[in-house]
């Protein structure tokens, strides 16, 4: 097949960085010049100017202090997470006991922000992972998920960064993540499916072989019992 000469170009210029390139989040070259401070200024005044398009009056009481609501839960909440300052930092410890077998941390709660509509995915994230001879705090993994959460995601990006970053972590192939989540510009607008979520996987290391890979997945439907 002839590629046209352009796309060529572009494929040249990606150079061997375009696996990483595609799962890593879009952000411009001057991503972080502004403060979180010039950021939140600018964003309340684009989004008083959205309020009063759409004929809003934003004098009303309940009305007149969302501008400024909206810009400082966008750089500060939902989307906290594009700055790389905000990476938690992963406290391993070596595999003293040496554990050997896989360790699953399951049903982590999962809030993040479709980046096509700008509406919420809520779901639950499922990750395991084999030691080499590091184990990550257990907490740090829901902390992980909930730093690439908080960006413009779409769900399977979500779950590679997830993956890649504990990878890196505990020096190991052998992470898997599963999530399972609702998008609401599915379930509350256009198609208006309430039922239907996506399940999305990534497995890495051990976990393509067919029985590490179904162990993982029958830990996740165990029911916790912990009354
Ligand atoms: N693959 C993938 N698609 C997503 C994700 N979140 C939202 N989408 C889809 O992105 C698509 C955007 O399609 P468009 O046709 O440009 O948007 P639209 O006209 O609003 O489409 P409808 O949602 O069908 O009304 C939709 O089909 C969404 O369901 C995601 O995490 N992963
Ligand atoms: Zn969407």
């Amino acid at each position: 097949m002839k590629i046209d000469s352009t796309l060529e170009k572009q494929f040249e210029d990606l150079g061997d960085d375009h696996v990483s390139a595609s799962e890593d989040t879009p952000l411009r070259e001057d991503a972080f010049v502004l403060s979180d401070d010039e950021k939140i200024e600018k964003i309340q005044d684009n989004v008083r100017e959205i309020l009063l398009t759409l004929g809003l009056d934003l004098n009303d009481d309940s009305l007149k202090g969302t501008p400024n609501r909206v810009a400082k839960m966008f750089v500060k909440e939902i989307f906290g997470g594009l700055n790389p300052d905000k990476k938690p930092k992963s406290s391993v410890f070596s595999n003293k006991y040496k554990y050997g077998e896989m360790l699953v941390e399951k049903n982590i709660t999962l809030y993040s922000t479709c980046e096509h509509h700008l509406l919420p995915i809520v779901g639950r994230a499922h990750i395991a992972y084999i030691s080499n001879g590091t184990v990550v705090g257990l907490s740090k993994m829901n902390r992980v998920v909930d730093y690439y959460a908080r960006r413009p995601q779409v769900q399977e990006r979500l779950n590679i960064q997830i993956v890649r970053e504990l990878q890196k972590v505990m020096g190991t192939e052998d992470v898997a993540c599963v999530i399972d989540a609702k998008h609401l510009c599915v379930n509350s607008r256009g198609i208006r499916d309430i039922e239907s979520s996506t399940v999305t996987a990534e497995y890495g290391g051990k976990f393509k072989e067919d029985s590490v890979r179904r162990e993982f997945l029958e830990y996740i439907k165990l029911e916790t019992k912990f009354q």
